[in-house]
């Protein structure tokens, strides 16, 4: 059985961006950019007065107080006017252009207005308030490089480049399938006998999308081989990415592995790691198929280690970025670990990280107030609490 380390490069390697498309802004947040935004023309796109104010030569200053006639007004939106007359100033607002000979603006605050004069009674600095023609990016410049998340920012950066559409990866679509007889939809389970509520799919089409992916469907299924082959290869024909939820272990009744009409061509098919051991992941007939454990804890730790670099990858996104490790302390005494590298619930404190009363792989309770997964190195010996740990944010 391979180790965590070599599932996970397996992980990178088969997380092959899927192509690219363009899309209008409304479509873009969220979005990894595939090819570069250029700068469509240069900003500013002429001399702009960073300032409410005067435009002035810096010739025609005197000794304060003195006064200037006003030769004409400059207001952002406008194309430049006439240049400045000499031995006069222009109304000037912030953004507009700067007229031809001014090379200096003089804040409002330090002037006195009548109809025709503006009288200088305040010292004004030695600031220019001009903001230079291409100060901030020339015609043809790279504003925002591909591999880029299209996050509030970066958005801002790329509309500012006077581009409608933006060419990004395309999204990996994904088909999820919880099986088992035993599973109602939420809020149905009371009602029958021996049923309990379907809780992992919720959560994890909820993480297919905060990872990237665009969830096409999710499903509910029995344990019936026919119902799950129809559902199997509907999915294949739906999605790039199909994650099995349940049914990965070696029970009879344990078909995720086998309800393809293709068999699976592994990447891996279970993994060394507690808890999560039956996750697999393997190429059916051109698309992937992740399978996930059912036990609910196994199947979000399964997730976070491998769906979320799977689908960052498949993206066009930084695979390295969704699996990164930090150091903290752990608050609470570490048991030993057993031969599987193991990763600790925990949540973070501001004294440490502290451990999940239950690591119960069944668990669900915990998950809810569980943001950190502590790894542990197979073989590792306890630890008091104040130990240094790498973890995941889970
Ligand atoms: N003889 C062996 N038994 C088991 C092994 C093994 O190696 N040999 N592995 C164990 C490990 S580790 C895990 S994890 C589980 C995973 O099993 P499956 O993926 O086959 O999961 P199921 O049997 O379908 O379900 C396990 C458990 O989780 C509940 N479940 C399943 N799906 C959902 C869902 N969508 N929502 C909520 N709960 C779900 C299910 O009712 C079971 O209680 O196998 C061990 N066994
Ligand atoms: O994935 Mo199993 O997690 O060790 O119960």
């Amino acid at each position: 059985m391979i180790g965590f380390e070599e599932a996970l490069a397996r992980v990178k390697a088969a997380a092959r961006p899927l192509g690219s498309e363009i899309v209008p802004f409304g479509q873009a947040p969220g979005r990894i950019l595939a090819e570069p935004v250029t700068a469509r023309f240069r900003m500013p796109r002429t001399n702009v007065s960073a300032m409410d104010g005067y435009a002035v030569r810096e010739s025609d200053l005197g000794d304060l107080p003195f006064s200037l006639p006003v030769a004409g007004e400059s207001a952002a939106g406008a194309p430049p006017g006439q240049a400045l007359p000499e031995g006069s100033a222009y109304r000037i607002f912030t953004g507009a252009p700067v007229p031809e000979g001014a090379d200096r603006v003089i804040v409002q605050e330090n002037t006195e207005r009548d109809a025709e004069r503006v009288t200088f009674v305040r010292p004004h600095g030695r600031g220019r308030n001009i903001r230079t023609a291409g100060s901030d990016f020339q015609a043809g410049d790279v504003l925002v490089p591909a591999g880029v998340e299209l996050d509030w920012r970066a958005l801002t950066t790329a509309a500012a480049a006077d581009r409608a559409e933006l060419c990004v990866y395309r999204q990996p679509r994904v088909v999820i399938l919880a099986t088992g007889d035993e599973l109602a939809a939420p809020g149905e389970a009371h009602a029958r006998a021996g049923a309990i509520p379907e809780s992992v799919s919720p959560g994890i089409a909820a993480f297919v999308r905060q990872q990237g992916g665009h969830l096409v469907r999710r499903e509910r299924l029995p344990d019936e081989p026919d119902v799950l082959a129809k559902a199997a290869a509907r999915a294949l024909e739906e999605a790039d990415l199909v994650v099995m939820i349940g049914g990965a272990s070696v029970g009879e009744r344990d078909f995720s592995r086998s309800v393809f009409a293709a068999p699976p061509d592994y990447v891996f098919p279970k993994v060394a790691i507690k808890p999560g051991k039956p996750v697999w992941l393997a190429h059916v007939s051109d698309r992937l198929v992740m399978g996930l454990p059912g036990n609910p804890t196994s199947a979000l730790v399964t997730a976070r280690l491998f769906l979320a670099p799977l689908l960052r990858g498949l993206g066009g996104g930084d695979v390295t970025k969704a699996m990164t490790f930090k150091q903290g302390i752990c608050a609470d005494p570490l048991p030993a670990c057993g031969d599987r590298e193991t990763f600790l619930r925990a949540r973070r404190a501001d004294h440490g990280l502290v451990l999940a009363d239950s690591q119960d792989s069944s668990s669900q309770r915990s998950l809810a107030v569980s943001d950190a997964l502590i790894r542990r190195r197979p073989g590792a010996k306890a630890e008091p609490a104040g130990a240094m740990v790498a973890f995941m944010v889970f």
